[in-house]
């Protein structure tokens, strides 16, 4: 990005005496002249623009060479408007117009691939190019956090992160992500016995759910009740900062302005959990939630001499987690409970299949042996996400010239998009594409299978989400939980196929559920 703004404050200073020349050679009245002096300066400033915008549409039309996309850049501000309100109509039209195309915004120049080989490619080549995040991530999350280190640093980093997700710390966390759940269902329940005839509307209540899920899961008690509430309910303002395209400056009144308070929050409560967690495993406590986890990690004798975490950097961590999973996760929880209740055949399926395994013990407590056993309801996680992938693309920048294909090279500081979207619907590996059909991941023999590097909903490479088997199972608890207790009907409205995009994927009439006990057996 750098690189595509110092070009223009470079070829600023080039054009301008030639055009206005002219002017000089026109004798006016000493009276005028002043008028004249004006009208020069007019014209002087006039050719000057004139110029900048014909080398912006030079620099645009260079850069894109022969790839599909406009022929023309709209001045200063490009596709600005698109990226304000972006729709899924939009984007399936930039998507479906090439596997590579190009569009500006804000001079920023944007080369979004489509296909499954361009984008598998830009995320596995680190030398070439770098997650970026919208601009207003790095002063929300903070510049110093590991989500932003890149190359063997990060790597590093992440190496060791990764013993937070293990069989048996996921293990811990399922007992948590099951007490929750519970709650929240026996809540939901209690509000539609109160009143069966209105419908729920689940877009809130499912980050409602996910939030507390996500601080529980993260930090246990050691987040009073009244501070989870002030985070979850101050952690929209953050969501909404993620536009593509935000104010930069954090003053006061401006949405990155209102994230930053949130963050301020959140990371007073979580920075206190970190080192209660410390005392606590200090003290002899059996671990029962992540940070416990980490911290009788770092205690471990085969730990010693590795890098050491203080309670902000642990804070830090489990806020980029909170970051990365609270709208994804509420996307897909969303869109799980929405296809469930949209395919009754789907619904009874998974219903068998946890009753054979749980054996209509409801009040018992789920444990992670139980979802070994549930390979129908697992596919149906997967598959509902593939439909609707919570995360359709991931801005990229290129470190230097990436030749991504062997007619082109994206030029250095250009923003390049993997998008999932069209690779998730690729009907040669997932015939009816739009369909779901959870079987597909269940016949090995099935060209889903046969072709695994194309389910992208948790990108590929070195940044590949780190919490896939965590969401995975987050969002199969919910499901199989409530399955197992309730009847659902969707109440169907004209938005409910519809899409909107905030950061993530949401239907747009937030998805309305009648809930009532089970009748059935
Ligand atoms: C349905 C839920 C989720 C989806 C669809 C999702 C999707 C993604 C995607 C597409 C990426 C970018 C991958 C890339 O650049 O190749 C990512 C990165 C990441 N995700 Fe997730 N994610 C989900 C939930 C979570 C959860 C629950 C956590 C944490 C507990 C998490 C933590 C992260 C982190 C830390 C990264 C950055 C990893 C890195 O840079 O090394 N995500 N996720």
């Amino acid at each position: 990005m750098a690189n595509v703004h110092s070009e223009y404050s470079v070829s600023a200073s080039i054009p301008s005496s030639t055009a206005g020349a002219p002017l000089y050679n026109i004798p006016l009245p000493s009276f005028l002249a002043n008028v004249g002096g004006a009208v020069t300066w007019t014209y002087t400033t006039a050719a000057i623009i004139l110029a900048l915008l014909a080398l912006e549409q030079s620099v645009y039309r260079y850069k894109k060479g022969h790839l599909p996309g406009d022929t023309w850049t709209i001045p200063i501000i490009g596709k600005f408007a698109d990226s304000l309100k972006p729709t899924m109509e939009g984007y399936k039209k930039q998507w479906d117009s090439g596997a590579l195309t190009a569009l500006s915004v804000f001079n920023i120049f944007i080369v979004m691939a489509s296909s499954n080989e361009y984008s598998r490619k830009i995320l596995n080549s680190p030398n070439h190019a770098e997650p970026c995040l919208v601009q207003s991530a790095k002063t929300v999350l903070q510049a110093d956090n590991w989500v932003f280190l890149t190359g063997k640093v990060h790597v590093e980093y992440r190496r060791g992160l990764n013993h937070l997700f293990t069989r048996k710390a996921l293990g811990t966390y399922f007992t948590v992500m099951d007490n929750i759940t519970r709650q929240y269902l026996s809540e939901w329940m209690a509000n539609a016995k109160a009143d069966p005839t209105k419908p729920m509307t689940m877009m809130m209540a499912v980050r409602d759910l996910n939030m507390e899920t996500s601080l529980r899961v993260f930090c246990g008690n050691y987040i009073p009740d009244h501070a989870m509430k002030e985070i979850n309910k101050k952690y929209w303002a953050i969501t909404v900062a993620l536009e593509l395209v935000n104010f930069p400056l954090a003053l006061p009144g401006t949405k990155v302005y209102r994230a930053v308070q949130a963050r301020k929050v959140a990371m007073h409560w979580l920075t206190l959990a970190a080192h209660d967690s410390k005392k606590a495993m200090a003290e002899g406590k059996e671990p029962d939630c992540m940070l416990d986890e980490w911290v009788r990690l770092l205690a471990d004798p085969a730990y010693k001499g590795r890098r050491e975490f203080n309670d902000r950097d642990m804070a830090m961590v489990v806020f980029s987690f909170l970051f990365a999973s609270q709208d994804a996760m509420s996307s897909g929880l969303i869109y799980g409970f929405q296809h469930l209740a949209d395919h009754p055949d789907i619904f009874a399926k998974i219903r068998a299949e946890v009753d054979s395994v749980r054996h209509g013990q409801h009040e018992k407590p789920f444990t992670i042996e139980e979802y070994d056993q549930m390979p129908y309801l697992k596919a149906m996680v997967k598959e509902s996400m593939r439909v609707v992938p919570p995360v359709t693309m991931v801005p990229y920048t290129t470190k230097k010239p990436f030749p991504i294909s062997s007619d082109y090279t994206v030029p250095t500081g250009s923003m390049v998009i993997p998008s999932f979207y069209n690779s998730l619907h690729d009907p040669n590996v997932y015939p009816e594409p739009d369909k779901l059909i959870p079987e597909r991941w269940l016949d090995p023999e099935s060209p889903a299978n046969a072709n695994p590097q194309n389910y992208l909903v948790f990108g590929s490479g070195p940044h590949k989400c780190i919490g896939y088997d965590y969401a995975m199972m987050n969002i199969a608890i919910a499901l199989a939980l409530a399955v197992e207790s309730m009847d659902f009907e969707h109440v169907v409205t004209p938005k409910s196929s519809l899409i909107q995009i905030i950061a993530t994927l949401f239907p747009q009439d937030g998805l309305l559920v009648k809930f009532k006990p089970r009748a059935s057996s």
